[in-house]
Parts: structure tokens; C-alpha cells; sequence
């Protein structure tokens, strides 16, 4: 989008769309793209809130010029978030404004130096520090490690905006709309869920401790790197930040198994048939080798129960469900409750290491694992059903 777009009478939304990169951070995909937000504060003095990714200098600068002409000068560029999408363009506004000075904490500043080279015209602040833009008094807030150690927000006293960096963004490129009323919210509440369970949710207990500081200050409006601005009902958009940070969960499993030749996915059908006739509604079946795993990480950080399943191979788990295994475990999804099945033929690899996974990461087990050799078949189908009963049972009792 070309335009830049008013938030309030002197604040402006400049950021950019990227519908050209396929996965972010070179990890999670982009079906959607993403946008990296950057905002414009018009006041006595000009200040500037965060940048963007580093392609896209053209039209980040036009739209600036747009609002401030080619000849005033911004006097502050603040960075909340010091991760390339958003300082990508640090050192061509600095060419463009040399005047310019840098707010940021001591953490930001060691970065600008190590990415950019750039050690001059900085202007520190501390947690609850404030500057003064006219109209406008900004206050600073540290947020460390929401999700990077330098996080911070900047906080304007006179409209009540938190610019939030990182936290309640989510993928997503905005097609027109800019605002949460503008925009498609379911979409965009299962886009910010994805970008937190795999961007953020490492850092559950930092995001808690981000809330409490924040917690009384009347907010209007929440300007986020990425997304749509939140304005309609900031409540519930911290309350579901509060909510998966604390890792709690709703009613409902995911069922993800890995499989070469379909025997393993026929359980995990068996499985899903039977909590549905125990009358669990949210029932998501994901095959590891065909869905990426952002998007199942994203509805494990919704549901309660975790069912997953293994094929054997090379006496190991198969690699979608070990790399899975292995990002629960890394990014210490806790208060999850758990059912476990697989295959094999001979010697065995998937059922085994799926123990080993439930002891790494000590979610409760449900029911007794099921192994079938093979094909499943009489007992095996019999303790599908079981794991099927008893997740349902679980999750009534949660
Ligand atoms: C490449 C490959 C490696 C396998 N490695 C093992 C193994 O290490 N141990 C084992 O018991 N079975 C192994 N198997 C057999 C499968 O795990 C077994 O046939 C299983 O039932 C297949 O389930 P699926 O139909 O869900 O793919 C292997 C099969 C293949 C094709």
C-alpha cells in the first residue's frame, strides 16, 4: 500500500507490505505475507517508531516524505526492537536525517553498533524514562526478552497508544485495512496465535512480566510491528496474550502423527472418531509431512490435548514428529495433557521415543501408548478407542 494512513490527527501508520518473502525468518511461511509496521508521530518535534525491513527504503521513505515534506527533519527515531525486520532501515534514515537521535536502552545500542555500525546521536533511556514531543509525553517501558533481550515499549501519554513492538503482532499482509475493525479478525486472531506460539511463546514467563508492568495503564489503541493496530477491544487482546503466555489451554486436541504408508493414519482416524463420540467438538488431525509445523504448533498453543503418533524409523521417530517432539520440548510448552500411538515392523524407533519425549516434556499421559506392528488391528484398535475415551474423560475433568 502506497499510502500512509492516519491512526490519530498527528500519528501516522508508515509501514510496508512484504508479499514476496516465503518464510519468515527463514522458517515460517508466508501464504499470507506479513507486514512490518513503523509509525510517525507529527508533533513540535517529529519522532519515528521503529523502521522496516531493509528492502523496501523506497516507499518507506516516500511515505514519510508524504506527511513531512522533503525539507523538516525527524528528531527521534525510536527502537523498540532491534531485530532486522523492523531496524532494517536504522542506517538509511540516519543518512537521511543525521541529525536525527536515537532512542533506545543500553542493550539496543550494543546492537546498533554490532549491526550497523552506528554509535553516534543516541539518546538512552531507562525503564520509565519519558520524552517530551510537544503535545505528546512518550514513556518508556522494558520489556525484556518479549522476545529479544533490548524489547521495549513506548507508551504516549496523551493518546493512550502502546507501541508494542513485537508483542500482539501477527503474520499476515493487510490488504486495505490497517485497523482491527477493518480486517478479517478470525483470520487475524489464528495469524497472531501462529506468530506467537513460534516467534514468542519460548518466552511465556518474560511476556507475564512485560503484563504486569503494564498492567493499570489505560490503553486506547495497540500499534504492533506487525498486523493489524488493535483499537476495538484491547482487553480481550491482552487477555489472550495473558492466556498463552500462562500456557493455558481450551477444550479440544490436536491429533499430528507422522506416516509413510497411511497404517499410522489410520489411528489417529480411530482416535479422533471416538472423542468426537465422547463429544469433544475442537478435534484438529494434522499429518507432520504435510502441514508445517508452525500452523500445528499454533493449535497445540490452543488446545489442551496433544494426541501424537509415530511410524518407526530407522529405529527413530519419523522427522517431521522428531523435529516436532523436539520444539515442544525446546520451547517448554507446559499444562498440556497427552495420548501416544505409532507402528513399526520389526525392532521398533517411533513408540519409544515418543515415551522418551512425554518423560522430557512431563505432560501427563492419558491412557496406555498403543504400538501396532505393522497394521493396526484387534487390540490395537481397541486401545485407540481407550486413548480416544480417556483423552475426552481428561479433558471434561480439566
Ligand atoms: C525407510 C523406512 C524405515 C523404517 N524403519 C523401521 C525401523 O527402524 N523399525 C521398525 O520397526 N520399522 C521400520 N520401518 C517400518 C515401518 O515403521 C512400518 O512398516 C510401519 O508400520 C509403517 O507405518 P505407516 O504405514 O504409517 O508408514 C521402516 C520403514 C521404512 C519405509
Amino acid at each position: 500500500m502506497f499510502n500512509s494512513v492516519k491512526v490519530t490527527e498527528d500519528i501516522y501508520w508508515v509501514g510496508v507490505n512484504d508479499r514476496r518473502t516465503a518464510l519468515f525468518e527463514n522458517l515460517w511461511p508466508l501464504e499470507h505475507g506479513v507486514a512490518y509496521n513503523s509509525y510517525l508521530l507529527v508533533d513540535e518535534k517529529i519522532a519515528l517508531i521503529d523502521t522496516v525491513e531493509g528492502g523496501q527504503v523506497g516507499e518507506y521513505v516516500r511515505k514519510i516524505q508524504s506527511i513531512i515534506g522533503t525539507h523538516k527533519k525527524i528528531d527521534y527515531l525510536i527502537i523498540n526492537h532491534m531485530e532486522p525486520d523492523h531496524s532494517g532501515l536504522i542506517q538509511s534514515v540516519v543518512e537521511l536525517y543525521p541529525d536525527i537521535k536515537i532512542v533506545g536502552n543500553e542493550k539496543t545500542f550494543g546492537m546498533i553498533a554490532d549491526f550497523y555500525g552506528i554509535t553516534n546521536n543516541t539518546h538512552l533511556v531507562k525503564d520509565g524514562d519519558e520524552i517530551n514531543l510537544g503535545k505528546h509525553q512518550l514513556k518508556f517501558y522494558m520489556t525484556p526478552m518479549v522476545h529479544w533481550p533490548e524489547t521495549m515499549m513506548t507508551y504516549d501519554q496523551s493518546s493512550q497508544i502502546l507501541f508494542s513492538g513485537d508483542a500482539f503482532g501477527s503474520f499476515g499482509a493487510l490488504d486495505g485495512g490497517i485497523f482491527d475493525d477493518e480486517v478479517d479478525l478470525v483470520f487475524f486472531e489464528e495469524e497472531m496465535r501462529r506468530y506467537y506460539a513460534n516467534i514468542v511463546g519460548k518466552y511465556g514467563a518474560p511476556v507475564q512480566a512485560a503484563l504486569k508492568k503494564l498492567h493499570g495503564l489505560e490503553i486506547s489503541t495497540i500499534c504492533a510491528t506487525h498486523g493489524p493496530i488493535w483499537r476495538s477491544d484491547i482487553q480481550k487482546v491482552v487477555s489472550l496474550y495473558d492466556q498463552w503466555s500462562k500456557c493455558e489451554a481450551e477444550e479440544g486436541v490436536v491429533i499430528v502423527y507422522g506416516t509413510m504408508y497411511g497404517n499410522t493414519g489410520k489411528m489417529a482416524e480411530t482416535i479422533a472418531r471416538t472423542l468426537s463420540e465422547e463429544g469433544i467438538k475442537n478435534i484438529k488431525i494434522y499429518d507432520g509431512s504435510k502441514t508445517h509445523m508452525s500452523y500445528i504448533l499454533r493449535d497445540i498453543w490452543k488446545y489442551k490435548g496433544l494426541i501424537i503418533g509415530s511410524c518407526a524409523y530407522n529405529n527413530n521417530l519419523f522427522p517431521p514428529i522428531e523435529s516436532l517432539t523436539s520444539k515442544l520440548v525446546h520451547m517448554g510448552v507446559k499444562n498440556r495433557i497427552l495420548g501416544i500411538f505409532g507402528t513399526y515392523s520389526w525392532s521398533g524407533g517411533g513408540v519409544i521415543n515418543l515415551k522418551k519425549f512425554a518423560e522430557q516434556i512431563k505432560w501427563p499421559l492419558i491412557a496406555e501408548p498403543v504400538e501396532a506392528k505393522c497394521a493396526a488391528c484387534g487390540n490395537d484398535i481397541d486401545g485407540c478407542v481407550m486413548i480416544g475415551k480417556q483423552m475426552a474423560k481428561a479433558l471434561k475433568e480439566a
